[in-house]
Parts: structure tokens; sequence; C-alpha cells
């Protein structure tokens, strides 16, 4: 299956050059949330980067997209998520997840999640367990050549998920007519934590967005 549309080299290179230039910027604020949420310095300090943040905040909505990013063409015939939750290469939301795809249909990501993702201390948010898993078992039901949005989602939580280092994994079960039967997990070194399994369901009337590429 073609998962992005073809690319020319020029295309390529202009897509890794924007990448350079957003992939930092995220970073940074990403860098500045673990840093609101920690710090301990003065108030006036806090007063001042506040007012920092505002007029840099400023900057940035001189020219702005006039809606949401959704898959965007970031380069042309190249489509992109990265406003995604997930993966977005331009959302500081994003842990961001790095996806790799294994020949035989498997996607996993090796990744880090601090304390912008608390739940219980120093455990993962249960609700952002099931935001990672429903990604990544999506991107598994993507990479069958299939697509469809997420019906229902049931996850098992084996035992509480640290901060830190995680690994997450997904793989396609089955498919049936327009529904897709996906199962994945989140693991810490000692094993999996987070069980998931869910069904993606081609809506009624659509179809696939890679039928005309
Ligand atoms: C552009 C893409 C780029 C690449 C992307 C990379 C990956 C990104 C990954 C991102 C991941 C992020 C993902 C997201 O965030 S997706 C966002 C979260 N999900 C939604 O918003 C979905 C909202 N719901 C709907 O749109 C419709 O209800 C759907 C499409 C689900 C079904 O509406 P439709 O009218 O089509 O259904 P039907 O009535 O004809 O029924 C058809 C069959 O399905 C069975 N059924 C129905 N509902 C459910 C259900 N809820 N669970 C289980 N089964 C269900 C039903 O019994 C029947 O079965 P059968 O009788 O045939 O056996």
């Amino acid at each position: 299956m073609t998962r992005y549309l073809e690319d020319t080299a020029t295309e390529r290179l202009e897509a890794d050059e924007r990448e350079g230039l957003y992939g930092p910027l995220a970073e940074a604020v990403r860098a500045l949330v673990d840093a609101s949420i920690r710090t301990e310095v003065d108030d006036h300090v806090i007063r001042q980067a506040t007012a920092d943040l505002e007029r840099i905040a400023g900057h940035l909505r001189a020219h702005q997209l006039p809606g949401s990013y959704g898959v965007h063409s970031e380069a042309p015939g190249r489509r992109r998520t990265w406003g995604s939750p997930v993966i977005g290469v331009r959302n500081p939301i994003a842990p961001p997840l790095t996806l790799q795809h294994a020949p035989d249909g498997l996607v996993w990501s090796e990744f880090r999640v601090g304390t912008a993702y608390e739940g219980p201390p120093g455990r993962l948010h249960g609700g952002m367990a099931a935001l990672i898993l429903d990604h990544v078992l999506g991107e598994a039901v993507s990479a069958s050549g299939h697509w469809g949005l997420t019906g229902t989602l049931t996850l098992r939580y084996r035992r509480g998920t640290p901060l830190g280092r995680l690994r997450t994994e997904a793989r396609i079960d089955r498919v049936e007519g327009r529904k897709a039967y996906v199962v994945g997990s989140i693991a810490d070194d000692e094993g999996i934590t987070v069980e998931a399994e869910a069904i993606f369901i081609l809506p009624k009337g659509y179809v696939h967005p890679d039928a005309t590429a």
C-alpha cells in the first residue's frame, strides 16, 4: 500500500527542511510545558515569563492557518499529520512518538513520557494511554491497507504505567467487511502494562483515502 503519495527528491528535501524548522519549535514548547509544571522560581520571574510567552505567541500568530492542521500537504503530493497529538512534529502536546513499521505489519514505537502526562503520581494518565493506543492501533489498520475510524476501543490497565521510557505496539488481527480488528499494548521494562483491542470501521459510503492515489 502507498502510505504517502509519491514524493520527488526535491519535495522530500523541502519537507525535511520544514521538519527541521518546526520540530525544534515544538520541542522547545514541550520543554516549556515541563518547566511550567515543575518550576519553583520566584513570583516575579513567573510574571516576566508569562509576559514573554504572550509576546512570543503574538509573533507566531502574525500569520497562521485559518483552521486546524488536519492531514495537510506540507510539500506537494505529500500527506502529513504534523498536527497529531500523538506523532505530530508540529504539536508540542505530542510526546511525540516515531512509529516504526515491521515487514509483518507490526507497528511499534519506543518513546518517553514525562510530567505533562502524569495521572496517578509518577504514572501515565490512563486517558493518555488510550490516546496513544488509539493512534497506534489506527496506524496498524492503515499499514495493512485498510482505513477507518475508531468504533470501539477497549483497554485493560493491567498495572500502573510508569513515566519514562515505554514501548507500544499494534497489529491487525482480522478484517471483516468494513471492520478491522486490531490489538496492541503499552509496556515498560517489566512487560505489558496496558492491553488494547479495537474495531476500526470504514464509514458507510466512504472510500479508502488512498483509493485515488
Ligand atoms: C487520511 C488518513 C491518513 C492516514 C492516517 C494514519 C493513521 C491515523 C491513526 C489515527 C487514529 C485516530 C482514530 C480516531 O481518532 S477516529 C475518531 C474517533 N471515532 C469517531 O469519531 C467515530 C464516530 N463514529 C462513526 O463515525 C460511526 O459510528 C462509525 C463509522 C464507527 C460506524 O458508522 P457506520 O454508519 O459506517 O456503521 P454501520 O451502522 O453501517 O455498521 C457497520 C458495522 O459496524 C458495526 N458497528 C457500528 N458502530 C460500531 C461501533 N462503534 N463499534 C463496533 N462496531 C460498530 C455494526 O454493528 C456493523 O457491523 P455488521 O452488522 O456489519 O457486522
